[in-house]
């Protein structure tokens, strides 16, 4: 029987709670347009229920809610998201550029009192987009334990705590608001456990105590930025071949710049950067000078070893704040580079960043969700575009090498006819969902059923690759069970977590380039 899964977090608020998980899910962008009048009637409707909620508040979440009527109050927010709806934004993007760009600033501040106001921030940004949907954030039930990425101070202060029940954020600050409320009304809280993944009304334990949270078996820590053991201490130099002497590249996915730190000199580049850690807000992504600036520090700490970073692969699992969550499958199939396609507004900020940024390193821009060559030929066109505006701004850029995911089987069946893709990168991940009809967010989902199907696609697909270098990134090529099956389908590089590559590594050495056990293993 599998143990309990217990991971660790800073303590926010004392105390122990268990209960069944809330899962909140991360407030969705209503599609609803309007003009400005129904912003202002928005704002009305949000000023309205919190200072119902100030009534009979104590004199701590007063001082919140006082702070974030000011806020709507002011005419100088009203002001900058008119200002952009004129500049042919609608209403909802205008409100959630605007106030992206606030809790921006709050969370690049120095003093940490000012980084825990963005959540506030967050707060009524959220409300207001629920007043203009016409659909108020939903109470969730009495005595569960709330599990997220952050709390809204707002919805602290609409729950019934009485009944127990605690906090589990996957961020979230010891500084900031909802922790001040929790300690006050003795909540147990941790945050910062990192993302997690549980089914709505698991057990869950928060011991505010040792700052820990406690899952059932079958919970799942899914690494995220910072969260690279400290173990993964390998020192041995980049030579890496198998037991029969043929050379293995094993580079590490990075999902957060910061993660770039875990490139030691073992490791042989970066195979996968996930753009979408960085740039998570419709504010991020028409930020290209930030964009640049993420780029070029994992590019120039690379150094001479290449990088490949992925564009916005926007979709399912992968929302972008501020655009209407879109489903891993739906009629349009409009995620990842059919998107990007469709919003060449986001697409052009990034290219122009990625651009800019080729100069600092080895760049390769990797296309996400490909189904068919004519994508990558317009996206190729779309960089040859922003590449000539550039030049007339005489900034210094280089065109990066344009490769593709593998992650659509469509994709996979027809490798050879992708002619203009420089590259190509297995995201097992996603082609096990679509070629299982599983989805991948799903943790009963038994992905590993589907293993065999997926790697005879994989060898198929290498065959039909036609001598362009070929890697494997996604989860897959963590789990040292599955390499036999991907060195016998030909493939040489394998891109994986940081965690994962010291397991990955001893695995190669015992084994030969046809997946056979090396004599003696
Ligand atoms: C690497 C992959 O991409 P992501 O997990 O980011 O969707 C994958 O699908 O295997």
């Amino acid at each position: 029987m599998a143990e309990p899964l217990r991971l660790k977090a800073k303590s926010a608020s004392p105390g122990i709670a268990s209960g069944p998980a809330f899962l909140a899910e991360e407030p969705k962008a209503p599609s609803a347009a309007g003009g400005f009048g129904a912003l202002e009637k928005a704002i009305d409707i949000s000023i309205g229920e919190l200072e119902r909620l100030a009534d009979g508040a104590d004199a701590e979440s007063r001082d919140i809610i006082d702070f974030q009527i000011e806020v709507l109050r002011d005419p100088t927010i009203a002001e900058a998201t008119g200002a952009r709806m004129e500049a042919d934004e609608n209403v909802v993007f205008a409100w959630v550029a605007t106030l992206d760009a606030y809790i921006g600033e709050l969370e690049a501040a120095d003093e940490e009192q000012m980084r825990a106001r963005a959540v506030d921030i967050l707060d009524i940004k959220n409300r207001v987009l629920g007043a203009l949907a016409g659909t108020p954030t939903a109470d969730f039930p009495p005595g569960s334990v709330f599990v997220g990425k952050d709390m809204e101070p707002s919805r602290f202060l609409a729950h019934d705590w009485s009944k127990g029940g605690g906090i589990a954020l996957f961020a979230g600050s010891t500084a900031g608001h909802v922790a001040l409320l929790a300690r006050a009304k003795s909540v147990p809280m941790v945050v910062g456990t990192g993302r997690f993944s549980a089914a709505d009304g698991d057990p869950v334990r928060v011991d505010g105590d040792a700052g820990a949270v406690v899952l059932k078996a079958g919970g799942m820590l899914i690494p995220a930025p910072g969260q690279a053991p400290a173990s993964d201490t390998q020192t041995e130099s980049g030579e890496l071949h198998t037991a029969d002497g043929v050379p293995i590249q094993l580079s590490i996915n990075i999902n957060d710049p910061a993660e770039i730190d875990a490139l030691d000199p073992a490791t042989a580049g970066v195979g996968l950067m996930r753009s979408e850690f960085s740039v998570t807000s419709l504010a991020d992504a028409a930020n290209e000078e930030r964009q640049l600036a993420i780029y070029r520090r994992v590019l120039e700490q690379a150094g001479d070893r290449p990088v490949i970073i992925r564009m916005l692969d926007i979709g399912g699992d992968k929302p972008l704040a501020g655009l209407e969550a879109l489903p891993a499958l739906s009629a349009s199939g409009l995620r990842g580079i059919r998107l990007l396609l469709a919003r060449p507004e986001i697409a052009r900020v990034q290219a122009r960043a990625l651009l800019r940024a080729a100069v600092f390193g080895r760049l390769s821009v990797m296309l996400p969700m490909v189904t068919f060559p004519d994508e990558i030929d317009r996206m190729r066109e779309l960089f040859r575009e922003e590449a000539e505006k550039l030049g007339h701004r005489a900034l210094p850029h280089r065109m990066p090498p344009i490769g593709m995911m593998v992650e659509v089987p469509a994709a996979a069946l027809m490798l050879d006819t992708f002619g203009s893709a420089a590259f190509f990168s297995f995201g097992t991940n996603d082609l096990t969902q679509y070629l299982a009809a599983s989805a991948r967010d799903d943790i009963d989902a038994d992905a590993g059923k589907a293993a065999p199907a997926v790697l005879r696609l994989i060898a198929q697909a290498v065959k039909l690759s036609a001598g362009k270098p070929v890697s494997i990134c996604g989860d897959m090529a963590g789990n040292p069970g599955y390499l036999p099956g991907l060195l016998a389908a030909g493939l040489r590089h394998f891109s994986v977590a940081p965690a994962r590559r010291p397991a990955i590594r001893s695995a190669i050495i015992g084994l030969n380039a046809d997946g056979t056990r090396a004599a003696g293993e």
